[in-house]
């Protein structure tokens, strides 16, 4: 039987909630064939980051040359890449392997405020890998950094954000509004190179957002590997996420994950 194989590279969370984790559940709950290679690996909880341990760049390059020689993608996702040295060798083996469907979560900290991206790494995420991407799905404050801003406030901020950050190279932006101060709504913005859409849901009111956004990028890589359009992957992507949200887990005594059975629950 064919099934969608869908890729997560970027790093191990070992509290379950974020990273590779959260990618290869939301790959399952997706239905396709979820496979992962391992940058950084993470000491981390609800509570925060305890520690850091880059792979070598040997033992990241063996993972992809491993699947790349045999097994092959239909849409992959990059997600913690923490270094320079990183970034350039995902872009370099992205290249080489000539590798389709690219969902770039440019993630750079944690909701605990740890820092995920080096900050000398920011030039390389901008210039190796957004270039190759498919789709990015900065939230406000990654917005904000690859472009340099100090705010982004309104919906109509967002979308100027979009545009510039396509004129980078991505083919889509997906700007997340999940930051944005003072709206009762979450709504985020795919911008196509031609045209807005909006993806809008009730901003839930709770503090369990542990791992949302590679989730959500999670399901758009998904959807993807299944040769579904950008706009119905980002629609599946919302409800997908709404869901997890709603459902969010009190595990660990911080900022706790979300339930990511939960969308397909609602389906049956
Ligand atoms: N409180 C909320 N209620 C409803 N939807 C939300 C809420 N917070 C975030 N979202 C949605 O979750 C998705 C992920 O967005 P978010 O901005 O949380 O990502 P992120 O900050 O990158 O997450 P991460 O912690 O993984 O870095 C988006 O679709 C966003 O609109
Ligand atoms: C490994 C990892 N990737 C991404 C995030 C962002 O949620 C996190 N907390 N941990």
């Amino acid at each position: 039987m064919n099934i969608g194989k869908a890729l997560t590279i970027a790093g191990s969370d070992c509290g379950g909630g974020a990273g590779i984790q959260a990618d290869l559940k939301t790959f399952q709950e997706r239905d396709v064939f979820g496979m992962s290679v391992i940058t950084v690996l993470t000491a981390q909880n609800t509570l925060g980051v305890n520690g850091v341990f880059p792979q070598t760049l040997e033992a990241i390059e063996a993972q992809l040359d491993a699947i790349y020689s045999d097994i092959g993608t239909d849409a992959v996702k990059t997600g913690m890449l923490f270094s320079e040295e990183i970034i350039s060798l995902v872009a370099d083996k992205l290249l080489q392997y000539e590798v389709q469907n690219i969902v770039v979560d440019p993630v750079m900290i944690a909701k605990g405020g740890a820092p995920l991206l080096q900050k000398q790494a920011m030039n390389a995420l901008k210039t190796r890998l957004l270039p190759l991407a498919t789709v990015v799905t900065p939230n406000i404050p990654e917005a904000c950094e690859i472009l340099g801003l100090s705010t982004i406030e309104t919906l109509k901020e967002m979308e100027e954000a979009a545009l510039e950050i396509q004129k980078i190279g991505p083919k889509y932006v997906v700007l997340k509004g999940g930051h944005l101060e003072g709206s009762n709504k979450a709504i985020d913005i795919l911008f196509d190179g031609e045209n807005y859409h909006y993806f809008e849901t009730k901003r839930i009111d709770t503090i369990h957002t542990h791992g949302t956004g590679c989730t959500f990028a999670a399901a758009i890589t998904a959807e993807l590997a299944k040769n579904h359009s950008i706009e119905e992957a980002v629609n599946v992507a919302k409800k997908f996420i709404q869901a997890a949200i709603e459902d969010s887990l009190c595990i660990g005594s911080g900022i706790g994950p979300t339930k990511h059975s939960a969308y397909r629950k609602r389906e049956i």
